[in-house]
């Protein structure tokens, strides 16, 4: 137990400079300012520690972890002084010989930081002076190399990095000024370090003069002390525990209303407790002090910057004080000249008195002669102490000025200082968001490309299993082959038997039993062989599946090829010009005389017998996917006359996609928006491009529509006429057309109709209803509805999805040397064969993932930039006639179809606006782009 009067030790964790809980924290004190930065703004004696601690508060910013450790000693009179028995094992004579005070007042600070190696503490003594214990170091320490990113930070400190001669001291004193003392020791030591430092320095203070002496004279390190000590006489002071320490520590409970008065928890008690309390990251905090180098550097500029704060307050003052100067030698100036004006008014009555009277003159006495001596004497006194003022006043101006000017500058310097912040942290933020950016991207390509690699995989165990397959039909067929030549053999037998060659009835009936064996083998293997024959085209039906799977992940456009009937007057194909055969549901067969023949293979190939449902069906799960949000193209491609009108309008009788896809939609969308309580709206727009300019086919004048009449709703009739124009995003569309709201499906199939009579469709040689242009048909679906409630939305989320379907019945090629064409035919004909040519351009160079795609060649093709090669999902028919004439069309419709299926979309969902509701009214709250 302490003696009666002894030193208790009172441990504080400050936070990281700045932070707003310094109050709050138990058992925590909270050093405002180092004594290095007191000796930045000496001269500033108007700013006191409690001045510079409010200030700190009032303007937290936030500094990186930086801990900073505070000792105070104060007279052991409280009840609550146990802990410091335990506080003084390990004892270390030679620092305790070191550490001294004055004035009886004792604290310092400690600083951690962290080298490769070592940790340095800095310990500051505030109010200890004339402690020279310099020579100490050459003693025990060695002054380490500075890495070069530190020299700045101990320069500003004025101390110097040391190691300790001996390595396995645990903490040793190393460098000091008068007020500053730093410690180097190890990490794992800082706990014991701390303890034993605060022991020594108790023990220190608690030793009355003579013992330490004593003790001096039995150690000998204290002799050596001693030694030292004699040669630098200043070290030599008593530390006498006076009334001025208790009042220290009241100030330290004042400043800290909740630290706690009872030092019975251990040291390590009250650290953890404030570090949880504290508005840092204390993980990054180890119980043994130790933070990182960039957070110590980050703490000096944090000081640096707030004495900098100080100094302009500083400078204010100043010049508020000196204005309120210059004001008063003003006023002192002015009562000094009406103080003049009213003596020199005075000597002139005095001086009139004895002039103008001159009877009277006479009787001016000497004592007015005295008082006129007087008050020219004060006059000039005056006058004297006018040109003092002024020559003050003059002075505090150019002063002030100067101060202002200093002021301006430092002003500006700050607001530039603060622009720059906010630039530095805006960049920091943009080069977060832009960072989960493309962490997000690569995650997305990880988990597409591990969709990929499974996919592969898939496909090659199906290939291999299909190997064995075929290998075992390969072995099955050879063992069939050489059961026929057995039975062959057995049967030329059985001839020789009956024809007599051998008589005996045994040998027949054995012969006869050997035939049926092998009858029956040949039976059976007859039947596993079709069995595995099946087997063989379920497994090639399943790969097909998957290629086209793998196909449809990469974005690649899929291709249908349809082949349609024989006309009248057409004649099939034959091996003289040349053979098409559909060879299963994705193989397409050309066989010509010149170029052989050719396999191509598509995503579905249909032949003359598919009819239009069948097509639908086929085309059905593509429409599905315009429900969930996305964009799609359909588009058919093929020579004049091939069967892509047909397929995408059909006929009176045989309806095509368009009206289909539409009868779907309103179906799949009445039951699913009922069920999900969404709202939807379906309208749509035609639009052609006939001689390379576009025309609204909505437009009454065109179409003799008048669209308010026979629709519910017009959502825009354009009086311009429509044009292609580029939205910000680059992305390129048709404006100015009509937009028309259908509300059933008869409001759809008729607009179509109406549509398809407006547009340009001529006969032709080879096409008694010839369409003359491109036309796009285009269905708008939105979609409407909100979430269900949940506790981050409580009146849920509205959304509103948004998506196209646009079909294009391209214009058909034509030579026009078969189809005759003439006139405005062959001037149609021209138009079209160079736009489709502008759009193969188009094909071949995305086909080969080439940089540059000649989109602007033509209007074509930059009106399909969005569905070829853009973020739409595209499907395209390639129409071909089984006409034996038409068989070079084919084969370069084919060979077209082989070009685009290679082509790769990147469908996005297209525009979703979503808005958090609020308890009356809608708010907006985002609007993504998916
Ligand atoms: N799958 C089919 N079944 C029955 N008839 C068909 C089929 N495909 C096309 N036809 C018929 O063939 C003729 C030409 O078809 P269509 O007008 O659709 O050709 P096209 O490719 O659009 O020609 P163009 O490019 O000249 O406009 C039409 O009479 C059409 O009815």
């Amino acid at each position: 137990m302490h003696q009666t009067g002894a030193w208790s030790l009172r441990k504080s964790v400050s936070t990281p400079i700045g932070t707003k809980s310094m109050k709050s924290q138990s058992v925590v004190r909270v050093e405002p300012q180092t004594s290095d930065m007191e000796n930045e703004v000496q001269g500033n004696s108007n700013l006191n520690h409690s001045t510079k601690f409010q200030q700190s508060e009032k303007t937290p910013q936030k500094t990186p972890n930086f801990k900073r450790v505070s000792f105070s000693l104060k007279k052991n009179n409280s009840p609550s002084q146990t802990s410091t028995d335990n506080l003084s094992e390990g004892t270390d004579p030679q620092l305790s010989s070191n550490i001294s005070t004055e004035n009886n007042k004792f604290s310092f600070t400690v600083y951690c930081t962290s080298t490769q190696k070592n940790y340095k503490i800095l310990i500051k003594h505030k109010d200890v002076s004339k402690l020279k214990v310099s020579k100490i170091k050459s003693n025990l320490f060695r002054v380490v190399n500075i890495p070069v990113e530190e020299q700045a930070l101990y320069a500003s400190r004025d101390v110097l990095p040391v190691k300790p001669l001996d390595d396995t001291m645990t903490g040793r004193m190393l460098d000091l000024n008068e007020n500053t003392v730093l410690f180097l020791v190890h990490v794992s030591q800082m706990e014991f370090f701390e303890k034993q430092v605060t022991a020594k320095i108790e023990a220190q203070m608690e030793k009355p003069m003579s013992q330490r002496e004593s003790s001096r004279a039995t150690s000998p390190t204290s002799i050596e002390n001693e030694a030292l000590l004699q040669r630098s006489p200043q070290m030599q002071f008593d530390v006498q525990p006076p009334q001025e320490l208790e009042v220290h520590q009241n100030e330290l409970i004042k400043e800290s209303p909740t630290v706690s008065t009872s030092s019975n928890l251990p040291p390590n008690n009250n650290l953890s407790n404030a570090s949880e309390k504290l508005p840092i990251d204390t993980s990054n905090i180890s119980s043994t002090n130790v933070i990182q180098d960039s957070a110590f550097e980050n703490a000096v500029k944090h000081l640096k910057n707030q004495f900098l704060e100080e100094k302009m307050q500083l400078a204010r003052k100043f010049a508020i004080e000196k204005k309120e100067i210059l004001q008063k030698a003003n006023e002192d100036r002015q009562e000094l000249m009406t103080e003049n004006t009213r003596l020199r008014k005075e000597l002139l009555q005095v001086a009139n008195v004895s002039t103008t009277n001159p009877s009277s003159r006479n009787l001016v006495t000497s004592i007015q002669q005295e008082e006129i001596l007087r008050l020219q004497t004060t006059l000039s006194e005056n006058q004297q102490i006018l040109i003092e003022k002024d020559k003050i006043i003059s002075k505090l101006e150019t002063e002030i000025s100067t101060l202002k000017k200093t002021a301006e500058t430092e002003s500006q310097f700050w607001k530039n200082r603060l622009e720059l912040e906010k630039q530095v942290s805006w960049n920091r933020e943009k080069e977060m968001i832009l960072k989960n950016w493309a962490e997000e991207i690569e995650i997305l390509k990880l988990s597409q490309q591990q969709e990929r690699i499974e996919a592969q995989n898939v496909i090659d165990q199906v290939e291999t299993e299909l190997q064995v397959a075929n290998n075992k039909i390969e072995c099955d067929r050879k063992f069939v082959e050489s059961a026929d030549l057995a039975l062959e053999t057995l049967k030329n037998q059985i001839a020789k038997l009956t024809r007599g060659d051998y008589d005996t009835a045994t040998l027949m009936m054995e012969a006869a039993k050997e035939k049926a064996l092998i009858e029956k083998k040949f039976n059976d293997l007859l039947i596993s062989y079709t069995s595995l024959r099946d087997l063989m085209d379920e497994e090639v039906k399943k790969r097909k599946q998957l290629h086209n799977l793998v196909e449809d992940m990469k974005g690649n456009i899929r291709v249908i090829v349809r082949l349609r009937p024989l006309l009248e007057d057409e004649q099939p194909t034959d091996l003289m010009q040349g053979r098409l055969e559909i060879k299963d549901d994705n193989t397409i067969t050309v066989a010509t005389q010149n170029f052989g023949s050719k396999n191509h293979e598509f995503y579905k190939v249909l032949d003359e017998n598919a009819n239009q449902e069948d097509v639908f069906e086929h085309v059905k799960p593509l429409i599905q996917s315009a429900l969930d949000g996305y964009n799609l193209c359909i588009f058919a491609y093929g020579q004049t006359g091939s069967g892509k009108t047909f397929t995408i309008h059909g006929d009176k009788t045989q309806h095509g996609l368009i009206q289909r896809a539409a009868e779907f939609l309103y179906n799949t969308l009445e039951k699913q928006t009922g069920a999900r309580r969404e709202t939807f709206s379906i309208s749509c727009s035609m639009v052609e491009l006939y001689l390379d300019n576009l025309y609204d086919l909505f437009d009454e004048s065109i179409s003799g529509i008048e669209p308010q009449h026979r629709f519910t709703h017009v959502i825009s009739t354009q009086k311009k006429k429509p044009q292609l124009r580029q939205s910000k995003n680059g992305k390129m569309s048709v404006t100015n057309c009509t937009e028309i709201i259908a509300h059933t499906p008869k409001d759809l199939l008729d607009l179509i109709d109406a549509g398809n009579e407006a547009k340009q469709v001529y006969k032709t040689e080879m096409n008694d209803h010839s369409s003359r242009s491109h036309t796009i048909f285009t269905i708008k679906l939105i979609i409407e509805g909100s979430t269900q409630p949940n506790s981050l939305n409580p009146n849920g989320k509205h959304y509103r999805k948004e998506s196209k379907i646009a079909f294009v019945d391209l214009a058909g090629s034509e030579r026009v040397s078969k189809s005759n064409s003439t006139g405005e035919r062959f001037k149609e004909a021209q138009h079209i064969n160079k736009s489709l040519s502008s759009l193969g351009d188009v094909i071949a160079a995305l086909s080969v993932h080439q940089k540059h795609v000649p989109y602007r060649n033509s209007k074509l093709t930059l009106m399909l930039q969005e569905m070829i090669g853009g973020n739409s999902k595209t499907l395209m028919f390639a129409n071909i006639s089984p006409d034996r004439k038409s068989i070079s069309e084919t084969i370069s419709t084919l060979s077209f179809a082989s070009r685009v299926k290679c082509v790769q979309n990147h469908p996005i969902l297209s525009r979703q606006v979503v808005t958090a509701i609020s308890n009356n009214e809608e708010t907006s709250s985002t609007t993504t782009e998916l």
